[in-house]
């Protein structure tokens, strides 16, 4: 399903995502609306302040999402969920999905908790959480069922076509409908928001690093010289390549690793030795990703600092094994090849054709942990570029 033949059938749905979530920005800088999204300028005097000619104000974290879950939804379920093209989260979709990784994150670490949600009625996080996991479930299954009953274009070559065309090793027969859609709905939750934050990480770490925002724009400015088409979007075969940008995206994901908690992994029968030391069988380990991807004894005395570069030297390929960004192993990251492309082009794309500067430059991000490490929110200005 994540084959490079599978990449080159996908990336059509990236670039449909990318060509809407690139219109609407120029119409919020041209008219302050976006759909039903209303720049922030419109409504705070105090950003209009702030605002030069040629920008709007946007909150990064919400457009993000949007395009994400478009594509997701697009590659998925056969369909964007439409939030870019409307401005808006209609489903409530990403709220619900967010609130269910919290909660997964800490039954996750207590299992046993999970019988005592009915009796939790002082605080809703529990509560709040198994509803979200049931909500987003029925979003899953609906547009699975949708699609399934829809007329499609034989052409398409979407996640869902291989889902629904796949051989069941145990019966040689299609997938179960109940696995289909238990499937989709794992594509979903584990490639949207894991993006989604991914490019509003990279959006903040580029604007606190001013002498690496001009070098990405230097070298994406090289790769598409002016005059740029309308509606620009960057091909993935002229962006897979170009060493700075995948630098960015590499140094993102280590610095602000989506999931960053330690995922938890069963020592099986016969116990493991890790490190020179034993485990017994049914022990819990995990690796700190967070402090992994920190630690000078691999990445140096400037470990802490943004540093593409390091990306690009001779160790590149050292350094990929103590990156731990996809996870490693069995249960690593399948969608890692279609999170590249997705990354790449929509970095190589947004890059060329906007500039951004934060709204609040003098404030840190606010960055909240809650399974997946994210901004919650980005305000920035966004202009056009030559
Ligand atoms: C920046 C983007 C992404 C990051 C950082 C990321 C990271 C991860 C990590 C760390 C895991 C391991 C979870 C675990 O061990 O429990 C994982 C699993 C997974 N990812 Fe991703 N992911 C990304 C994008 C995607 C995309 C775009 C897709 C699908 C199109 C996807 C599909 C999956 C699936 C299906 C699994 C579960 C694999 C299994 O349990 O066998 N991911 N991802």
């Amino acid at each position: 399903m994540f084959s490079p033949k599978a990449m080159v059938q996908f990336e059509p749905y990236i670039t449909t995502g990318l060509f809407t979530l690139g219109k609407r920005m120029e119409d919020l800088i041209d008219t302050g609306f976006g759909g039903k999204y209303v720049a922030l300028n419109e409504v705070n005097s105090e950003i209009r302040l702030r605002m030069k000619k040629g920008e709007a104000a946007i909150d990064a974290a919400v457009w993000s999402a949007f395009l994400a879950f478009d594509i997701i939804g697009d590659l998925a379920f056969g369909a964007p969920f439409g939030f870019t093209a409307a401005g808006e989260d209609a489903l409530g979709g990403i709220k619900k999905l967010r609130d269910r990784g919290e909660w997964c994150a800490t039954v996750g670490q207590m299992p046993w908790i999970k019988t005592w949600t009915p009796y939790f009625f002082f605080d809703t996080f529990f509560q709040k959480g198994l509803q979200a996991a049931q909500a987003l479930g029925k979003i899953g299954v609906a547009a699975v069922e949708k699609r399934m009953k829809a007329e499609v274009d034989p052409q398409r070559k979407d996640i869902l076509y291989y889902l629904l065309t796949a051989r069941d090793p145990d019966t040689d027969g299609n997938l179960p409908d109940l696995e289909i859609k238990a499937e989709a709905l794992t594509q979903l939750i584990a490639g949207s928001d894991t993006t989604g934050n991914t490019i509003t990480h990279v959006i903040d770490m580029l604007l606190r690093n001013p002498d690496k925002y001009k070098k990405l724009q230097e070298e994406l400015h090289q790769c598409y010289p002016s005059p740029l088409p309308k509606d620009h979007v960057a091909m993935f075969v002229d962006c897979k390549d170009l060493p700075f940008t995948q630098g960015v995206i590499y140094e993102t994901l280590r610095l602000r690793t989506t999931v960053s908690v330690g995922l938890p992994r069963v020592v099986p029968a016969g116990g493991a030795t890790v490190c020179g030391q034993h485990f017994k069988e049914g022990t819990v380990l995990s690796t700190p990703t967070y402090t992994t991807h920190r630690d000078p004894r691999v990445w140096g005395t400037n470990a802490q600092e943004f540093i593409p570069e390091r990306w690009m030297g001779p160790d590149k390929a050292e350094l990929e094994k103590a990156f731990l960004g996809f996870s490693y192993g069995p249960r690593a990251c399948i969608g890692r090849n279609v999170a590249f492309m997705e990354l790449k082009k929509t970095v190589a794309t947004l890059f060329r054709r906007f500039d951004y500067r934060h709204v609040y430059p003098e404030k840190d991000t606010f960055i909240r942990e809650g399974f997946h490490l994210k901004c919650q929110e980005l305000p920035v200005f966004i202009s056009r570029r030559e």
